[in-house]
């Protein structure tokens, strides 16, 4: 059996939605896992903080909206006049829900059952379509079986247990719709996988159900070996180990959630990366594979905290260290990047939450020194030390570049930078030229 995901972006028009039907219609067994239709997120996520804020007036005119939106899109997909009142029947109540929180209190849980809504409307509009086309199908509720433990972390065998048990009731069935990035935590709550989460949700499915491979369909043919919203000319890569993928996802390739490789590269998964939009390309295929002394994309990542600390050497060095470390954790805020000397250490960081605090419990010990607006730009590919000049053409292309911070060594897949914003377009166009043109065919895998 095989994991299909397509993005919102896939199923964002009436068009687009059937395209993907089409896509799924032939007869591999498959589980197909939906995101909510382009855009819808955001403004869930809007209303959500429309009725949190009590701007009571602002809630009633987006939701009216939705509601219409998704009724037009109902009344265009469908022509069977029965499937359609049906389909129309579940947008309603699905909104029915979304009312009763203009009167009801709206807490973080609330939140949560607001944002489902999209998952919930998309996978259910696709459903309807194929039962109309008369293509056998399951709709699963992923309530039903993906749930996240205590931590917020996927509970991978109670996912396993869940879907398996679900899928045993089809016998002779090839085609489950199902949604990705909703589930329900450890107290049977409605939550989410965070945004972007359906990639996860189709990841974790694989892993649950050792599937032959997982396909996450997008608005692009794979992995370019750049940010196409940056640079122009890049290309898609052919080929990624899981390593250099999940590098890739970390530091800003949007293309694919960074939590999503894990429960592929755990269970040695195949992961393809296809267009929807140009299904004959060949698309990415990620796998435990590595090619050798090969430089395969670059990535950049914004709104990073760049955190200098000096020593006021009130610690010896190794307690100095322990000491930021410590504090970091305490706070659970993850390191993005880290560079130390003797004396001092420089930190890169995506979230500021509890930033402030953690300052303040380090000033007594380091003299501080923070900068915003920075990005981390990071080259990604087999780069073992071994082999000599690869950091040296990387650096050649950021000769014009300031440079607040480099890393290299930690792992043999990358080389990152910590450098201005403001300077993330010409610092991914120069490596652009210097690493992948004209040579593009020698350097890209
Ligand atoms: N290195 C990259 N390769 C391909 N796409 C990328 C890359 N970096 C950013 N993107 C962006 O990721 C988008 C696809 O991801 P996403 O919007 O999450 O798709 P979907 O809506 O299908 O989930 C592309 O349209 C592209 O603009
Ligand atoms: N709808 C969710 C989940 C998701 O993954 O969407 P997409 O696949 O369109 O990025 C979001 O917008 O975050």
């Amino acid at each position: 059996m095989k994991v299909y995901k397509f993005g919102g972006t896939s199923v964002g028009t009436v068009e687009r939605m059937k395209h993907v039907a089409e896509l799924i219609s032939e007869s591999t067994p498959k589980i197909v896992v939906l995101s909510a239709t382009a855009g819808t997120t955001n403004h869930l996520e809007e209303i959500a903080a429309n009725l949190f804020n009590r701007d009571i007036e602002q809630a009633h005119e987006k939701i009216t909206r939705m509601e219409f939106q998704f009724i037009d899109f109902a009344n265009e997909l469908l022509t069977d006049e029965s499937t359609k009142r049906e389909a129309i029947d579940y947008i309603l109540d699905r909104f029915q829900r979304l009312w009763q929180f203009i009167n009801d209190e709206f807490t973080s849980i609330e939140e949560k059952e607001v944002l489902a809504q999209g998952e919930l409307i998309s996978t259910a509009l696709l459903h309807f379509y194929l039962r109309e086309r008369k293509i056998a199908n399951i709709l699963l509720s992923a309530f039903d079986f993906m749930r996240t433990g205590p931590e917020g972390e996927p509970d991978l065998k109670y996912i396993e247990e869940k879907l398996q048990a679900q899928l045993a009731q089809y016998p002779g069935i090839n085609l489950f719709i199902t949604q990705g990035y909703i589930c329900k935590n450890a107290y049977n709550e409605t939550d989410n996988l965070k945004r972007g989460g359906s990639d996860y949700t189709a990841s974790l499915i694989g892993a649950a159900i050792c599937a032959e491979e997982i396909q996450i369909w997008t608005d692009i043919d794979g992995m370019h070996n750049n940010d196409p919203r940056e640079v122009s000319g890049t290309r898609s890569v052919k080929h990624l180990s899981f390593n250099e993928a999940e590098q890739l996802a970390f530091y800003g390739a949007k293309i694919l959630h960074p939590f999503c490789i894990a429960p592929a590269r755990k269970r040695n998964i195949p992961v393809r990366l296809l267009s929807s939009m140009n299904p004959q390309a060949e698309g990415t295929l990620i796998s435990d594979l590595q090619d050798d002394n090969i430089i395969k994309a670059i990535a950049a990542k914004d709104n990073i905290f760049y955190v200098k600390f000096e020593s006021k050497h009130c610690l010896c060095p190794y307690q100095f260290i322990s000491k930021i470390f410590d504090t970091f954790a305490k706070h659970r805020t993850p390191l993005c990047l880290l560079v130390s000397s003797n004396q001092d250490v420089s930190v890169a960081i995506d979230n500021s939450e509890r930033l402030c605090k953690i300052l303040a419990e380090l000033e007594q010990y380091a003299k501080i020194l923070m900068e915003d607006r920075m990005s981390i730009v990071s080259v990604v590919g087999n780069m073992r030390w071994q082999y000599a000049g690869v950091e040296a053409q990387i650096i050649e292309a950021l000769a014009d570049i300031p440079l607040r911070m480099i890393s290299y060594g930690s792992n043999d897949s990358d080389v990152a930078f910590v450098i201005k914003t403001e300077d993330k377009k010409r610092a991914l166009q120069a490596l652009s030229n210097k690493l992948f043109e004209p040579e593009t065919d020698k350097v890209t895998g």
